[in-house]
């Protein structure tokens, strides 16, 4: 049976001036994505929420039949568990659960959604994410296993660690997390205090937590869920600090799932959001692992203790920046559903009235109410683009770095921080603002905007504090600047430094030029960059030392980073709506909304572009 759809949002739908499934599948990379996203969890849903019938499964299978191609394991698979394995009292809203009751729940769908996952040999991953996302909204206690544990095996370990260890994290014969922040350390890894001690007589490195900040804090899945940790660790053999390496090392037994002896482990507690991530905390008391535990992709530690280092030490830092792809990438979608529950609202809500006696319109006919969310929906469309286009840079860069190419590294790294940074902030607002568009029933858990802003809020701070990681950022960009300064050959992403010059064409009264819209903000970029190197240079003239000026010039230093990030965004998006091969009416509606961004951001930076002419 259809359900009946609101008649104020069936007529907002009716008046689009556009095609929807042309965005939709744009959005989603192809009809043949879109299906498979819509596909999997309708099928899976329908499985948990009804007993199925005989009846049922032969349609789905005759259902089937018109795409027998990619779906007849699914079938065949789907037939030999007839969902009674399955069948579920339903799905219980976690709002009004205990904190204790909520990370069962979601453990509980989680679990469900693993098995189903290698049932139906899922491999993309983002068939696997969309699959997870919609049984276990927010934060799902394997998160750190889907995407830090495993990474970190595939990006540091060797080819027989891989073989001997992905196969596990695969089936879930382990459950991993990725221990590397501290009490006492998080943003300063070179502050790390945990220690591996490299034993020669017996082959094995002793790890120790020595003092209480050295505690491994926050990591999501220590507190109850993980038998395996991918954990960072200094590293001393033959009396020398090596630096931070990564180790695979048990937490817990694999059978009965207490700790293994001298670990000492639980949850840190409640917190701001993520109500359902155990994140905890994890001392370790000279606990040995074998010399083999070691991820030596890059680093090895020879049988008599010698160390030998990797080509560059900051590939230990990958699986953090290809995480920051991910949140990158998610934040965009975070903010698409939020501002796609208040739009919606705001056609249903009717409230005041805009003509007296001419009765109670629709919230979204009010230009205030547009506003708030039109801009948000640019956003989001200006995230999820953007995002596209640094990860073809990531993907291009990343075929370099595993031919042993690092020429693109520090360019990687400010990137992955600068927009990281860039993307979560405007994502946290975008939400927020969301939230407030829906009045009191945006208040409500079951709006589902609050809980996205307190899960996913936490992206600002995880993977890289954001300040800090603008911070690093602009180490790349003022290099750059400083090369600039000297006329040296630049990266090509960071060649307008040298470029940019202010020929706008457009003028006020005309319908503003795209092309200048790019000029604006790359002159804007190129100008606070500029500003912070010349900053810098003040405070070293100053007689300040280079840290001293660095720290002197540090907030024009973040707003350089965003700066940049802005206008990479901003390009990315007029450019991919312009190439992306829509029809007519679909292009100029999306080259309206990419104005409307860019707009929008001139107008929150007014005081940037303003100075800048
Ligand atoms: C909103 C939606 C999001 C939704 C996501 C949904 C996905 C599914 C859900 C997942 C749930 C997720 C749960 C949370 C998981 C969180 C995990 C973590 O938080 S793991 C811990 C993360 N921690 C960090 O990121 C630490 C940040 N700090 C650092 O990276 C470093 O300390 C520092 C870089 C800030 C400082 O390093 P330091 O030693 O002080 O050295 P320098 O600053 O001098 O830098 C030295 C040199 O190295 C270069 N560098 C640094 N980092 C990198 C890197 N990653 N890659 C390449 N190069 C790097 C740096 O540029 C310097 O080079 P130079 O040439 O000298 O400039
Ligand atoms: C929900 C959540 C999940 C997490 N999951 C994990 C996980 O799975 N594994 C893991 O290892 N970690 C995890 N973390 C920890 C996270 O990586 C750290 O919180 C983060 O790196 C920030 O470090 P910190 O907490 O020590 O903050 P700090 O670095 O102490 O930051 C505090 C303030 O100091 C400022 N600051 C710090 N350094 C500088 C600097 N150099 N210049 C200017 N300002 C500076 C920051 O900008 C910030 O304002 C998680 C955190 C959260 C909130």
């Amino acid at each position: 049976m259809g359900k009946s759809v609101n008649p104020d949002l069936a007529k907002a739908r009716s008046q689009a001036t556009f095609d929807p499934a042309n965005l939709t599948n744009y959005l989603y990379g192809g009809p043949e994505k879109l299906r498979r996203k819509r596909y999997l969890p309708a099928f899976v849903f329908k499985e948990l929420c009804t007993e199925m019938s005989l009846t049922d499964l032969c349609l789905i299978f005759l259902g089937l039949l018109t795409h027998v191609s990619d779906y007849l394991g699914l079938t065949l698979s789907i037939e030999n568990m007839a969902a009674k394995e399955y069948k579920e009292e339903g799905f219980k809203s976690t709002d009004d659960m205990s904190r204790e009751e909520a990370y069962e729940e979601s453990m509980r769908r989680a679990v469900y959604t693993n098995k189903r996952v290698l049932q139906l040999n899922l491999q993309d991953q983002e068939e696997q994410y969309y699959f997870r996302e919609i049984f276990v909204p927010g934060a799902n206690p394997f998160a750190l296993h889907y995407v830090m544990f495993k990474d970190a095996i595939n990006t540091q370990g060797t080819e027989d660690q891989i073989q001997k260890w992905l196969p596990l994290a695969e089936t879930y014969a382990v459950t991993g997390t990725y221990a590397q922040t501290e009490l006492g350390h998080g943003t300063f890894l070179r502050g790390l205090e945990t220690t591996a001690e490299y034993d020669v007589q017996r082959e094995e490195f002793i790890l120790n937590t020595p003092t209480i900040t050295s505690s491994k804090f926050w990591p999501g899945a220590l507190g109850k869920t993980a038998n395996v940790a991918i954990l960072n660790a200094k590293l001393i053999t033959k009396g020398r600090n090596c630096g931070m390496q990564s180790f695979w090392v048990p937490l817990r037994h694999l059978e009965t799932h207490q700790p293994l002896p001298g670990i000492t482990v639980g949850d840190i507690g409640p917190k701001f959001g993520y109500h359902t991530s155990d994140n905890g905390f994890l001392q370790l008391n000279r606990v040995r692992i074998p010399r083999e535990n070691m991820l030596m992709r890059y680093s090895k530690v020879l049988q008599d203790g010698t160390f030998v280092p990797p080509e560059n030490d900051r590939l230990v830092y990958v699986p953090m920046t290809q995480f920051r792809f991910v949140v990158i990438g998610r934040s965009g979608w975070t903010l698409a559903k939020a501002v796609t529950v208040a739009t919606r609202y705001s056609a249903v809500r009717r409230q005041s009235e805009i003509t007296p006696g001419g009765g109670e319109v629709q919230i979204l006919d009010f230009q205030t109410q547009q506003h708030k969310l039109f801009t948000q929906i640019a956003s989001a469309y200006a995230m999820i683009i953007a995002a596209k286009a640094a990860k073809d840079l990531y993907d291009s860069a990343f075929s370099k770095m595993e031919k042993g190419n690092l020429e693109d590294l520090p360019m990687l790294h400010a990137l992955t921080s600068s927009m990281k940074a860039f993307n979560t902030w405007e994502m946290a607002t975008g939400v927020e603002q969301c939230r407030m568009a829906c009045g009191g029933h945006g208040y409500l858990l079951a709006s589902g905007i609050p809980q996205m802003y307190t899960d996913m809020v936490s992206a600002c701070t995880y993977e890289g504090e954001n300040t800090v990681m603008c911070l690093q950022a602009a180490r790349f960009l003022n290099k750059c600047q400083e090369a600039a300064n000297k006329g040296e050959r630049l990266p090509q992403l960071t060649r307008f430094l040298q470029t940019s010059r202010l020929n706008i064409s457009s003028s006020l009264d005309q319908d503003v030029d795209l092309n200048d819209i790019i000029a604006a903000y790359e002159f804007r970029a190129a100008t606070v960059i500029s500003e912070a190197n010349a900053r810098l240079n003040a405070g070293l003239a100053m007689g300040k030392s280079q840290s001293e000026a660095w720290n002197y010039a540090s907030q024009l230093l973040v707003k350089a980073a965003l700066a940049f990030s802005h206008w990479f965004t901003v390009r990315a998006l007029i450019e991919n709506m312009r190439g992306a091969g829509f029809d007519n009416s679909t292009e100029t509606l999306l080259l309206q909304l990419a104005k409307l961004y860019a707009l929008d951001g001139m107008l929150r930076y007014s005081g940037d572009f303003r100075k800048v002419g």
